[in-house]
């Protein structure tokens, strides 16, 4: 194993001579694509089996800071390298390497994004697309630069379910759309057990390098299992967005893509029901207000947001009160109807004896991942790239900054990529980089 301060510089190196991956936009149409996985189990696993059971991928190299966690993926292409730092990976293996799935806890995403990006990686990132909203930034001013295929790993944005609900409103049915509310059953924080840091916590895996799973946030010991790897991190502030950031991607996707969102709120106001300077809020709520767009009544729209088991109010749709809610998802209002949008379930329209049973013409699924792999094989760029991933995720984390000032209406001015009301909660843009894990400003 090469030193860190080789590798280093020899990634620096690296950098500076490859401005575009061995398969370039459009060219090459008949090579394999020679894919790298960062982050190996949990969602890892499916991106990169996904990306493998493509006929016309290779899987070049695998890298997850827990070596235990490769047995799975390893099985895919045996003869593949394994890696525990990516930087390593992408240093030795160069230009054998055409694209990269990153699929680690959140707070890597953007560290890693950018580096592959620089070196003229295509890559596929997992949503959030980063951990904070200066970061979001960044990625999207590195993907104009870079050129490459890039993919939200937003996998349901290609699901029938979405694709058909983003067709109802397209296409009319409930007329143009006065407001939509959004919600998710999930929580803040639970899934780690804790709500501040371990006393007494057991002792560090062997397989696990703890100073790459930290990467950029500030060190800790590590927590035992599930508390912040794998799997609880999404708790913490440190490392994840609580439910917001966990499934905000997911849910407002339909959202953005339905009504063509094109910039971030230009206002928000957010509650919560209590939290401490570690883990997030059990329950969050938000009210956006975002430009309006062709597709809505108004020169504004109000979107909101709730979570924890929070549900919006029907009262001014066409819903009536009986009806149940499905446990995550939005209700758009629109001038004629109302369609409820489950995550993940197919649309419904309401009133429902205005809308015959055909209402709905059903769009069909296709392959996310392969959308992705076609794209850059192609030099295609799929729907959702990383210049809608950024503004999905820049208008996500400003609702947990706004949840950090309950009650107080801030005003985001997005050309400035600041607050103008409160320049206090400017703070939380961007975090302080730990020692060696700097991101320069694209
Ligand atoms: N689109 C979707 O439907 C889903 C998306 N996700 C997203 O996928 C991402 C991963 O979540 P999840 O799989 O649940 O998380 P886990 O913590 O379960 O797994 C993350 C994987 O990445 C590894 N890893 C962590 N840091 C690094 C690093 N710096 N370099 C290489 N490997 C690393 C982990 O190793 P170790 O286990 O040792 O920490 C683990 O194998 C998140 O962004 C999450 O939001 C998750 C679930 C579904
Ligand atoms: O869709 C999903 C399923 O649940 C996971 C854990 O909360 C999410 O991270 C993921 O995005």
């Amino acid at each position: 194993m090469i030193k860190r301060r080789q590798f280093l510089q020899a990634s620096a190196a690296a950098a500076a001579v490859v401005a575009c991956p061995s398969i370039v936009r459009g060219r090459n149409l008949n090579s394999k694509l020679s894919v790298a996985g960062i982050g190996c189990d949990g969602k890892g696993w499916s991106d990169i089996k996904q990306m493998s059971d493509h006929p016309q991928t290779q899987m070049a190299a695998f890298c997850d800071i827990d070596l235990a966690r490769t047995e799975k993926v390893k099985k895919l292409a045996p003869d593949a390298p394994v890696f525990q730092d990516y930087r390593e990976m992408l240093a030795k293996l160069g230009d054998k390497i055409d694209a990269v799935t990153v699929s680690t806890p959140d707070h890597m995403h953007a560290f890693i994004t950018l580096d592959a990006m620089r070196q003229g990686k295509h890559v596929y990132c997992q949503k959030p697309l980063t951990h904070n909203v200066w970061e979001a930034r960044q990625v999207a001013n590195q993907t104009k630069k870079s050129g490459v295929i890039t993919r939200l790993g937003n996998q349901i944005h290609s699901h029938s379910v979405y694709r058909t609900g983003v067709q109802v409103i397209q296409s009319g049915t409930i007329g143009k759309v006065k407001e939509v509310r959004s919600w998710c059953a999930a929580t803040g924080h639970g899934k780690s057990g804790q709500i501040s840091v371990p006393k007494n916590p057991p002792a560090l895996p062997k397989s696990v390098d703890w100073d790459l799973w930290i990467g950029v946030a500030p060190m800790r010991t590590y927590g035992g299992h599930n508390v912040y790897h794998p799997w609880g991190w999404r708790d913490w502030q440190d490392f994840g967005n609580g439910a917001l950031g966990d499934f905000g991607c997911h849910i407002l996707d339909p959202v953005f893509t339905a009504l063509k969102i094109a910039a971030p709120p230009t206002q928000l106001k957010a509650d919560h029901s209590g939290m401490n300077d570690q883990v997030w809020a059990a329950q969050t709520q938000v009210d956006y207000v975002f430009p309006g767009t062709e597709l809505t009544t108004d020169e504004t729209i109000k979107i909101s947001w709730d979570d924890g088991g929070l549900l919006p109010s029907v009262s001014g749709s066409h819903i009536p009160a009986t009806v149940a809610l499905p446990k995550s998802g939005s209700i758009f209002i629109g001038e004629k109807g109302t369609m409820v949008m489950p995550h993940v379930g197919p649309p419904q329209l309401f009133p429902q004896d205005q809308y015959a049973a055909d209402a709905i013409e059903t769009v069909e699924s296709v392959n996310h991942y392969h959308g992705w792999v076609d794209g850059c094989l192609s030099g295609e760029q799929p729907s959702d790239g990383f210049d809608y991933g950024a503004l999905l995720t820049e208008s996500v984390l400003l609702g947990n900054i706004a949840v950090r000032y309950r009650t107080q209406n801030l005003q985001w001015d997005a050309a400035a990529m600041r607050f103008t009301n409160n320049d206090d909660a400017n703070k939380w843009l961007r975090r302080d980089y730990r020692t060696g894990w700097n991101i320069d400003e694209v």
